[in-house]
């Protein structure tokens, strides 16, 4: 049985308000009550509450009052005012100021049923338009690629070519660049916006999981299979598939996926069964995959069905202008997250963000911009509450031999050390602390960058400790 409706009768009138709390009550209503206008307020915030009954004149808070404040605070609750035999003229004039809907004392139950059920109906639809409204914001701002500059003009221009169609896309660019940005902004103004969004990550799902993942599987497809499970190609189905670090995935599940994109089918774990799928496929990758064709790591057929059209996103020092609106709009979302008062950049702190070269590119600056709100007290982000690393002559330099502090009673292993750590440290900061992007950036393998981490006794959750 589904939950009863929750309605506020505010009347100031003893006798009046349980008459009518037993009619609705006895309709099936849940039914708060209020003698006082100003008490109702206090009941506004039941988060189940959809109509509220409400008298023209009590102490307290007038009935137009209270239409004010609930329009301010729940305006998709209706109002429906009561009124005396006589005072239609204010009735009139609660509709204007927004009220649904008025009843005339006295009234028979079946007049009050009738303007309960249509205030429910109206309360009904405007939920579901403020949700509709709230979904579309939320894909707006996902859609919203900050930046003016001319790389990002013709970003959006591309963009705006490729999302009408279901045209396979290759988005290449640095780690951190913004490559599912592109994706994404892709998929929500194209026609499937309003269908899944779907993204995996082949380099940061365990090989043996990848293919029960992007495929699915039947019951008993293999132990602890005990019931069938739908991949994210299926998932997709209608919408797009967004396949992050493409050149990561393995040459078997590259044979499957090429069977999809060329037949538009496959089979699960599993099965023989076909299936298929109408799915648009965008993949991203920071790594050379005509490079890796040439090494006999990445098919070279599925490459060309997979870059039917190419978008490379510039790294973030190809577009140095864009970097005080990025910064502006990190700081914009991330001071009310934290609740932090500041509200911009001194021109010093921008000169030092202008300057930096940002190897781990647009990720890297909003990690900077929340690392340096945490150690801004009030007012702008001066450079002292940028990470080192970011102000000049820092981390980069101190990390390189050659530019190295004259010598010292520092024994070389520990330098060394010391030196490796930060190497470490800011590679894991760049990348949010995904040790296999990290290990990339450091020209090593993952194996090597675990072993490193224990040596140095390095912790890594989202904020890196070095
Ligand atoms: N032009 C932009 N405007 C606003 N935010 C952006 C922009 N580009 C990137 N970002 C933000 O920067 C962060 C990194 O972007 P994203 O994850 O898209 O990069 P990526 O190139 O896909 O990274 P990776 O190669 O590591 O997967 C995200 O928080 C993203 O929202």
């Amino acid at each position: 049985m589904s939950e009863p409706r929750t309605l506020l009768v505010v009347d100031d009138e003893r006798n009046m308000r349980m008459v009518m709390q037993m009619a609705l009550e006895e309709a099936g209503y849940r039914v708060l009550t209020a003698e006082r206008g100003d008490d109702a307020v206090g009941l506004l915030r039941d988060p189940d509450l959809a109509v509220v009954l409400s008298d023209l004149k009590m102490p307290g808070l007038s009935g137009g009052e209270l239409i004010a404040r609930i329009q301010q605070e729940r305006p998709e609750v209706p109002v429906i005012v009561i009124t005396a035999y006589g005072s239609i003229r204010s009735a009139v004039e609660c509709i204007q100021a927004g009220a649904s809907d008025y009843l005339t004392k006295p009234f028979e139950p079946e007049e009050l049923q009738f303007a309960v059920r249509s205030a429910l109906r109206l309360h009904d639809l405007m939920r579901e338009n403020r949700q509709l409204q709230a979904r579309v914001s939320d894909a707006q701002r996902s859609a919203r690629l900050v930046g003016e500059g001319p790389a990002m003009q013709r970003l959006r221009e591309q963009i705006g070519q490729v999302a009408p169609y279901k045209t396979n896309i290759l988005v290449t660019g640095e780690s951190g660049t913004g490559k599912e940005a592109v994706a994404r902004a892709i998929h929500e103004t194209g026609p499937r916006a309003d269908r899944p969004w779907v993204a995996i990550n082949c380099s940061a799902i365990p090989r043996d999981l990848m293919e029960s993942e992007l495929f699915g599987y039947v019951k008993g497809a293999f132990t602890g299979a005990a019931r069938s499970r739908l991949g994210r190609l299926e998932q997709a189905d209608g919408g797009t598939l967004f396949l992050d670090e493409i050149g990561d995935l393995e040459p078997p599940l590259q044979a499957k996926l090429l069977r999809v994109l060329q037949e538009r089918e496959f089979s699960p774990l599993g099965s023989d069964a076909i299936r298929r799928v109408d799915v648009r496929i965008i993949a991203a990758t920071n790594r050379d995959l005509a490079q890796l064709v040439a090494e006999g790591q990445f098919r070279e057929d599925l490459l060309y069905r997979l870059d039917v059209y190419n978008i490379r996103v510039p790294p973030l020092r190809e577009r140095r202008e864009d970097i005080p609106l990025l910064a502006a709009a990190f700081l914009d979302e991330l001071r009310a997250e934290m609740g932090k008062p500041a509200t911009g950049f001194t021109n010093e702190a921008l000169s030092e963000m202008a300057r930096h070269d940002w190897p781990g590119n647009v990720r890297e600056l909003r990690n900077a911009v929340e690392r340096s709100l945490l150690s801004c007290r009030d007012g702008r982000i001066q450079p002292e509450d940028l990470p080192d690393r970011v102000r000049r002559g820092a981390a980069s330099n101190a990390a390189s031999p050659a530019e190295e502090a004259p010598l010292d009673a520092t024994g070389l292993d520990d330098w060394l050390a010391e030196a490796e750590r930060r190497r470490i440290v800011q590679a894991l900061e760049q990348t949010d602390g995904i040790q296999v992007q990290a290990a990339r950036l450091l020209g090593i393998s993952e194996r090597s960058l675990w072993h490193r981490l224990k040596k140095l006794d390095i912790r890594v959750d989202r904020s890196v400790r070095g």
